[in-house]
């Protein structure tokens, strides 16, 4: 199904996006990403800091699809190595591509430190769009003050805020959630499986297994609690980031739109178990001063 998630600059994007970022940093993408396009993925999210560029593009390369077919983020590094728009420059030549279709401040950290940073940064960000090196630009794991700082003398309001969601950390995510959703800016969804990935045992669990039942009994297929979540994200209207090496999961996960919806009792009850506790699984350092 390409089901695809407009952004308030007119650009269409897939609803699911395969992620290069590992806990190996600079681990070679190129095989895991051509079998991720040849699955059916045709949205692909890098990171300058994943240090794996290179073999992303080779990856997509390697998978003969042609360039249009396909959505390519990548994001700005937290530390950047130079002027914005060379790093950019040197990430398309490693991409292999003459444009990106997204390109995301990946974390605010450094530029909250020096006053007038945040706002230079997405001045850049600006120029970088209307030279037409990225079609779409955004920012990643900014809060909601973090917008407001760059909301202020913005002339192209941010098309995405890529932050952790997922029920154990919907206390502080709804909150951003909320204020991008009153701004136009689309939401893209990463950590979305930590539930059962890293925070198994939760009182989430529970919810899950019987949704995941009776989505099974519906379909006539077996639905995972992993498709639960995925499903509930669908429903909160985000663009979702996920990734495996995994064919078997990618297939999963596509095949969620197809599935009967989460009713609203099963979404108000994911929504209050999770609200009971929080847990961050990345960019604490972002979130946490
Ligand atoms: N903007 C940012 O600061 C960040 C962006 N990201 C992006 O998001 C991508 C995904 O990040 P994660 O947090 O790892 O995503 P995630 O929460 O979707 O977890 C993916 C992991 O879950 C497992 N998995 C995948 N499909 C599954 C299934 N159907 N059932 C059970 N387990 C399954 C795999 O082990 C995989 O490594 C990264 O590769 C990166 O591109 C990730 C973290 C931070
Ligand atoms: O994007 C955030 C999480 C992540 C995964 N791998 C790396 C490598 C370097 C910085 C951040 C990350």
């Amino acid at each position: 199904m390409s089901l695809t998630i407009s952004l308030n600059d007119g650009s269409q994007v897939p609803w699911l996006g395969f992620g290069t970022g590992t806990a190996l940093f600079g681990q070679d993408a190129a095989t895991f990403v051509k079998a991720a396009i040849e699955t059916g993925i045709t949205h692909l999210d890098g990171a300058q800091a994943y240090r794996n560029e290179e073999t992303l593009g080779k990856g997509i390369k390697d998978s003969g699809v042609k360039r249009e077919k396909l959505f390519i983020t990548t994001k700005l590094a937290e530390t950047p190595a130079g002027p914005i728009k060379s790093t950019l420059k040197t990430s398309l030549k490693d991409l292999g591509v003459d444009q990106v279709d997204l390109f995301l401040i990946h974390s605010p950290f450094l530029a909250r430190k020096e006053e007038g940073k945040l706002k230079q940064w997405w001045k850049e960000m600006e120029e970088i769009k209307k030279e037409g090196l990225a079609k779409s630009i955004g920012v990643s794991n900014f809060k909601v003050e973090d917008l407001q700082v760059i909301l202020e003398d913005a002339t192209i309001i941010p098309s995405v805020n890529q932050i952790e969601m997922h029920p154990y950390i919907w206390d502080t995510a709804s909150v951003v959630y909320d204020f991008c959703k009153e701004k136009g800016i689309v939401v893209q969804s990463y950590g979305g499986l930590s539930p059962i990935t890293v925070y198994s045992g939760g009182s989430v669990d529970p919810i899950l297994a019987s949704a995941a039942e009776r989505l099974s009994k519906e379909s006539g297929t077996t639905v995972s609690p992993g498709q639960v979540l995925t499903k509930w994200l669908i429903q909160k209207g985000v663009i979702i980031i996920t990734t495996s090496s995994k064919v078997s999961r990618i297939k999963e996960s596509l095949a969620v739109p197809s599935l009967p919806d989460l009713t609203s009792d099963e979404i108000s009850a994911i929504e209050t178990e999770g609200l009971k506790v929080h847990k961050r699984y990345r960019m604490r350092h972002v979130f946490d001063e």
